[in-house]
């Protein structure tokens, strides 16, 4: 495909976008319709269509017109193309270039006006949450997330798991502060086909979730629960951190939930999959790890901030509060309840907490932390809290 082809196909994938259908199914419906497009043609297609998402309202700005066609505009101006030389109409690209458009480009460009990636409403959310930080926060998401590794040192080194990675032209760095993680830096693409990954070696995962499971300081012999386990990310963190722990993982929905018994025997981790929900206090540490607004992982993706509304934020804020709760009922006295979230938003994160320990007094804080984009990866919140003996 051409480079103009490629943005003709993300113009009819950003317009379904903008008409509600969700971008990773308007992106494999096309890739159905369009066998002829390769691999590399469906990486940049996509590539253009997450770029935009990340940045819709900038780069509709940069052109000044409307649509998916405005937006694709935007991406081809903030990627220093020439309009003109992918807007012409020629080997199954867009329509040339209207004049009306034109101006609209030449009068975008000349606008100063500052632009918020996020929806208005999230824009007074970030600001009365993040204060100062808001608009820089707002800012980070427009970048591309990197693609971080966790290393099962139940199985390999971080050392060698970077040379066989090296070996398939992977080439990889260190992340500081977090030992198990290493961070793509060529070919991220080539990691899902490799041996190393294939083998249980190396797993997909932020290093900012690898450093919330670093701070559970997991011990020999303890009985943990991960009661929202989803596909078992932070399970299998914690099986590869603490082989000798007993590992129980739950999960509302178990379809979700399923893909872990495969996961867990590529990884060589035992762990116990919960068929009906754990009430009982039985485990020394139970681990929430909440269904939030994934605001921390809005990088990788960026359709959550557009979807997401005031009510569902609130929904969500009610539903992590009864979780919690629930969770804590499993909790041994002398436990530990330790919840995490990928949110950036203290109304999910401390506010939770704090209600809860108001509502709880037989737990105390221990520890809670807030990771900023980038550091190490992904925006994460973490509470570590202590139930009396
Ligand atoms: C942030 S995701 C978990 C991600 C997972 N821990 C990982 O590292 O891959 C939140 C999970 O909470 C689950 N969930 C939602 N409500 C729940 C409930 N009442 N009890 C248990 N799990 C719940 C969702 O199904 C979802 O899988």
């Amino acid at each position: 495909m051409t480079p103009a082809a490629r943005y003709a196909a993300a113009i009819e994938i950003l317009d379904g976008f903008l008409d509600g259908e969700p971008a990773e199914k308007l992106l494999s419906n096309w890739a159905r319709r369009n066998r002829y497009a390769g691999s590399k043609d469906r990486a940049a297609v996509r590539d253009i269509v997450f770029d935009s998402l990340r940045n819709l309202n900038s780069f509709a700005a940069l052109s000044g017109v409307g649509h998916g066609r405005g937006i694709a505009l935007g991406h081809c101006i903030a990627a220093e193309l020439s309009p003109e030389d992918i807007f012409n109409g020629a080997g199954y690209g867009p329509a040339p270039l209207q004049e009306e458009e034109r101006s609209a480009i030449e009068a975008a460009q000349a606008s100063s006006a500052e632009v918020t990636d996020l929806p208005d409403w999230l824009v007074e959310v970030f600001k009365s949450d993040l204060g100062e930080d808001a608009q820089a926060t707002a800012a980070a998401l427009r970048d591309r997330a990197p693609v971080d590794l966790r290393v099962n040192i139940a199985k390999t080194t971080p050392e060698a798991a970077a040379r066989a990675l090296a070996m398939e032209d992977i080439a990889t760095e260190p992340v500081a502060g977090v030992p198990t993680a290493l961070r793509v830096v060529e070919n991220p693409r080539r990691v899902a086909g490799s041996n190393a990954y294939q083998s249980g070696h190396v797993e997909l995962q932020d290093a900012a979730s690898q450093a919330l499971v670093q701070m559970l300081e997991l011990k020999e012999g303890q009985t943990i629960l991960d009661y929202c386990a989803g596909g078992g990310g932070k399970t299998l963190a914690m099986a590869a951190q603490q082989p000798r722990a007993r590992l129980s993982a739950w999960d509302i929905s178990q379809s979700r939930l399923a893909p872990l018994e495969e996961r867990a025997e590529r990884a060589g981790a035992r762990v116990n999959l919960l068929s009906a929900m754990p009430a009982k206090a039985e485990y020394d540490l139970v681990l929430v790890d909440a269904p939030c607004s994934g605001s921390g992982a809005w990088r990788r993706n960026p359709e959550g901030k557009w979807r997401l509304d005031a009510d569902g934020l609130d929904a969500l804020q009610k539903l992590q509060t009864e979780v919690l709760a629930k969770a804590s009922k499993c909790v041994v006295p002398g436990g530990a309840l330790a919840y995490g979230t990928c949110s950036l938003l203290p109304r999910e994160n401390s506010e939770v907490v704090n209600g809860f320990l108001n509502s709880h007094s037989d737990y105390e804080l221990q520890i809670s932390r807030s990771f900023a984009l980038n550091q190490p990866g992904d925006g994460f919140f973490c509470a570590i809290m202590q139930k009396q003996l």
